[in-house]
């Protein structure tokens, strides 16, 4: 496990907002991969001579109307839940549905996403860091003009935005078990960036993502969906990842990367339908991590709270290589040490995210014979 020089970005009030009740976007869930990442022995994680910790200066709106509008980022920024009404015709204009709530502290919380993400570019445009981290962002179905899907910030367009400044050819890959409709949009049209988006494609949101999309003029063939079924194993991802991303690497030849590390692909996740253990969705940071190509790790999704966590500190120890001496390889999951919120990881208090038995229907045969429309599920059923 060769070094790589890390830089590992977090702001401690991030963890303090709330999308609000019954909401299952948790941004509490980054303060606790921050405490399980914190409650390491010393030489291993936070304090690894490897890994530099910073505290991301906060995004200004104007770093902001690098992608988005003028209009959106004014709006965001004095939009309150008293004024949210008003201020986006009911609910028709900037804020749509009841995804993306105007909550207490929105702007300050965009500002901490977005500046996480926007700190980890400079770094890796300054060559200062191989791999640099920022669990706060990721929020990858965010609009020029509109929230959507949880996010209200594209913190990943932006960073992709300033790499592009330094680097001729920038690839995004995006492992949230949503499709990442924001960023393939964002540079749908052109060659420099290509977008490679791994996700529940069927009955699921955002509904894009489907194979035949894959860009527009310049950009065609530089958009990539790769859309899979309910119960992704392991085995199975790692039988698609790892083809399709040797193919990219080679005929794209990429001079940054970005990895979108969305925990809601993970076993078990409260809107997630996919069966990926910590080992099995952390395999796509080892695989990347080996190309010595300045990586950026961005967080996403994720709603089943200590699973989010487990992943995003054991895929700082894989940044790191240092994975095994959190999880010694071929044991099982390795006892955690005790931390602010060991209890939310019981009964076995480990770093592991178990599969379970549910059926990985990738593995059932697409039955020629019946026409497209028809889901394999009907195909395997009529006789
Ligand atoms: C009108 N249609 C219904 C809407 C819809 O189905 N939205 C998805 C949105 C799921 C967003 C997933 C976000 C993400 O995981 O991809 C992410 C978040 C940050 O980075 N990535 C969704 N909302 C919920 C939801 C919202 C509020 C309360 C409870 C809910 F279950 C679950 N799933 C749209
Ligand atoms: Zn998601």
């Amino acid at each position: 496990m060769s070094k790589r020089r890390v830089s590992y970005f977090y702001d401690p009030d991030v963890g303090s907002y709330t999308y609000g009740l019954g909401h299952p976007m948790k941004p509490h869930r980054i303060l606790m991969a921050h405490e399980l990442i914190s409650s390491y022995p010393s030489h291993l994680l936070l304090s690894h001579p490897s890994l530099t910790h910073f505290r991301p200066p906060r995004a200004s709106a104007q770093q902001m109307t690098a992608f988005h509008t003028d209009e959106y980022v004014h709006f965001l920024s004095r939009v309150t839940p008293e004024t949210m009404d008003e201020l986006t015709g009911r609910g028709t204009q900037f804020l749509v549905g009841d995804d993306n709530p105007a909550f207490e502290g929105i702007w300050e919380f965009c500002t901490i996403s977005a500046g996480g993400s926007l700190g980890a570019a400079k770094r890796i445009n300054e060559g200062r860091s191989d791999i640099a981290i920022n669990w706060a962002g990721g929020l990858h179905h965010a609009k020029k003009r509109e929230a959507s899907g949880f996010c209200y910030i594209n913190d990943i367009v932006l960073a992709i935005l300033d790499l592009l400044r330094v680097f001729p050819r920038v690839l995004y890959v995006d492992i949230d078990c949503h499709h990442g409709d924001g960023v393939e949009e964002a540079f749908y049209t052109t060659d420099r960036v290509m977008t490679c988006s791994f996700h529940k494609y069927g009955e699921y949101f955002p509904g894009t993502g489907t194979q035949e999309d894959r860009g527009r003029g310049k950009g065609r063939g530089y958009a990539l969906n790769v859309p899979l079924k309910d119960g992704m194993s392991d085995e199975t991802f790692k039988s698609v990842f790892d083809p399709v991303l040797e193919r990219i690497l080679a005929v794209f030849r990429p001079s940054a990367i970005i990895l979108q590390c969305g925990a809601d692909s993970l076993s078990g996740d409260k809107l997630g339908c996919f069966n990926l253990t910590m080992q099995g969705h952390a395999h796509c940071t080892s695989f990347l991590r080996k190309f010595n190509i300045p990586l950026i790790l961005l967080g996403g999704g994720g709603y089943t709270v200590k699973n989010v966590a487990r992943a995003w500190c054991y895929e700082t120890a894989c940044a790191l290589g240092v994975q095994h001496e959190l999880v010694p390889e071929g044991e099982e999951g390795g006892m955690m040490p005790w931390n602010e919120y060991f209890e939310w990881f019981g009964p076995r208090y480990r770093l592991e995210v178990v599969k379970n038995n549910m059926e990985d229907v990738n593995l059932r045969i697409a039955d020629p014979s019946q026409d497209s429309e028809d889901s394999p599920e009907n195909s395997t059923h009529r006789i």
